[in-house]
């Protein structure tokens, strides 16, 4: 026996015998570990195939809530949802009429303002929703989540861009993480319902998991849809004639004067939204 293992060719034999072996129950394990993992992410497994593109918008001063929508939009990938991460300071805000999906990563900043990057795009906002003929439309056939990054140390202007985190806590990414997969639930659940697939505008029924401007409510449901049909204003009459940054668009005239995009020199919001709708 020792005389026969001790021979070179044999010996050689055996142990590339016990390394075959060994590779093969390695790869084995490890594909088994591979489909657990997966099996351990159902909402991966099931991607949805057809979705219309909406909208990741980043209101970020440092990168944190930067950071919080760059993870949610592989998340939203990932499960089959095509979504764009957009930078606001890049967006003219006269196109949100005619996006279907839009979700805002927002952080507040100094005395409960925006970051710089979302200035003029968070101005636009409040001045055509403080409109009340522009304000109730603006959004109407658009379904929005919001999540706001903020410090419960700066008290009353805590969150005051959007609410839910506070760095404070400790547990910014999980509390992110849970409201991101309530997010794809609700996009889910709008696809199985037909509100998503297509055009993806809702067909507002009431299965649909959308919420119409009450306040609770609106934080159960992660896509808030505005569904005024009163039908005052028009904001296809209005896309164009609001401030933009497309090349010529600023310059509007505002009380018969070139106001170059400017009013008493600084740059025009909604000023010429809200004129606009006033005068229909
Ligand atoms: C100078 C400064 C002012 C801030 N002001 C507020 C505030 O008024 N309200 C609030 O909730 N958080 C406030 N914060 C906290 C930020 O929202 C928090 O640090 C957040 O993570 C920044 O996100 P960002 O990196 O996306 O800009 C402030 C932070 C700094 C540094």
């Amino acid at each position: 026996m020792s005389l026969s293992l001790s021979s070179y060719p044999k010996r050689f034999a055996i142990l590339t015998l016990l390394s075959a072996t060994r590779v093969f129950f390695f790869y084995k394990s490890r594909r088994n570990l591979s489909k657990r993992l997966k099996s351990l992410n159902p909402i991966s497994q099931n991607p949805i195939p057809k979705t219309p593109r909406g909208k990741i918008f980043f209101i970020s001063q440092t990168g944190t809530s930067k950071t919080l929508a760059k993870s949610l939009h592989s998340l939203l990938n990932l499960n089959g949802f095509e979504f764009d991460l957009v930078d606001p300071k890049e967006y003219e805000p006269e196109d949100l009429h005619i996006e279907s999906f839009v979700v805002i990563v927002a952080s507040t900043w100094e005395n409960g303002k925006p970051p710089s990057n979302a200035g003029f795009f968070v101005d636009w906002l409040t001045e055509s929703a403080d409109n009340f003929r522009v304000g109730s439309l603006l959004l109407s056939k658009c379904k929005f989540a919001i999540f706001g990054v903020g410090s419960g140390s700066y008290g009353e202007t805590f969150n005051a861009v959007g609410r839910e985190g506070d760095v404070d806590e400790g547990n910014l990414a999980e509390v992110f993480g849970k409201w991101s997969k309530r997010v794809v639930g609700a996009l889910s659940s709008l696809g199985e319902n037909g509100g998503y697939m297509g055009n993806g505008i809702g067909d507002g029924s009431e299965d649909e998991a959308v919420s119409e401007g009450d306040d609770d409510e609106e934080y159960d449901d992660e896509f808030e849809e505005n569904d005024d049909e009163s039908g005052i204003v028009d904001l296809e009459d209005i896309a164009g004639k609001g401030p933009s940054r497309k090349k010529g668009v600023n310059d509007k005239l505002i009380n018969g004067k070139s106001n170059g995009g400017t009013v008493n020199g600084e740059k025009a919001m909604a000023t010429p939204v809200i004129r606009t709708s006033l005068e229909k």
